[in-house]
């Protein structure tokens, strides 16, 4: 059997809304092993993306644990202690790779600069970033800044980002939301490759039922709240 790298067991999460709290992730529980893809699908709203930020330690859970390759983390009353915080700034530095709506990319650097930025961050020898632009097919942007790019372009290069990290577990959200259906096809084809490539697990929260069918797993948060 393949090895366990994610995991979440009872997780929970809710959010103060005046007097009440409503709770957006209700004891919530997956595995997904190594080199795995899943996609977390549901109506806007539902929770995707505040899963996704408790999977990567950015939200902490009001209850339930997650598992991070070999760390395990139990949250008692959505408190996370300042071990924990630490624990997971270092998973985020070197071990989870995360791509948000909006590509995250310093808009003083080239495409480059910021996957080498990425990569030495995670501690790789700079050498090989030319490598994952020309992966996701952006080799020829390299030099240009992030506002001379159209968006596609951009949230390949943040995923070049990822990947220059050699992640052991990628995290998207909406990799595709902002793209037209053809260059959403052709980030998802490059996506997909270079993740069987790289052997990392992949978690996607996307509105995309073509893009989830392709998973290996789906995970459904339905109308959540
Ligand atoms: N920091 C916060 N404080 C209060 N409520 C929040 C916070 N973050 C998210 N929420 C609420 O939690 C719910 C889930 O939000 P989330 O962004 O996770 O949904 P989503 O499924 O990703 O939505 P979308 O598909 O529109 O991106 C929403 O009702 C949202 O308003």
């Amino acid at each position: 059997m393949s090895e366990t790298v994610l995991a979440a067991a009872a997780l929970s999460k809710g959010f103060r809304s005046g007097e009440d709290t409503v709770r957006v992730i209700d004891r919530l529980s997956f595995t997904l092993s190594a080199g795995q893809s899943m996609a977390v699908i549901g109506r806007s709203g539902s929770g995707k993306s505040t899963l996704l930020n408790l999977l990567c330690g950015l939200e902490t859970a009001d209850a339930g644990d997650i598992t991070v390759a070999d760390q395990n983390f139990e949250v008692k009353q959505g408190v996370a202690s300042p071990a924990a915080t630490c624990q997971w700034a270092l998973l985020r530095k070197r071990t989870i790779g995360v791509v948000f709506q909006e590509a995250n990319l310093m808009p003083a650097m080239t495409l480059l600069e910021n996957v080498q930025l990425r990569a030495s961050l995670a501690g790789h020898r700079a050498g090989g970033e030319m490598h994952w632009l020309e992966q996701l097919g952006v080799g020829a942007e390299a030099h240009r800044f992030p506002d001379q790019v159209s968006g596609g372009q951009r949230q390949r290069a943040a995923l070049a980002m990822v990947f220059a990290m050699h992640p052991e577990i990628t995290l998207a959200d909406e990799p595709t939301g902002s793209l037209d259906r053809q260059t959403a096809e052709e980030v998802a084809d490059r996506l997909f490759e270079v993740q069987r490539q790289t052997g990392c697990a992949l978690v996607m929260a996307t509105h995309d039922q073509a893009l989830a069918s392709r998973c290996d797993h789906c995970l459904d948060l339905g109308e959540g709240g």
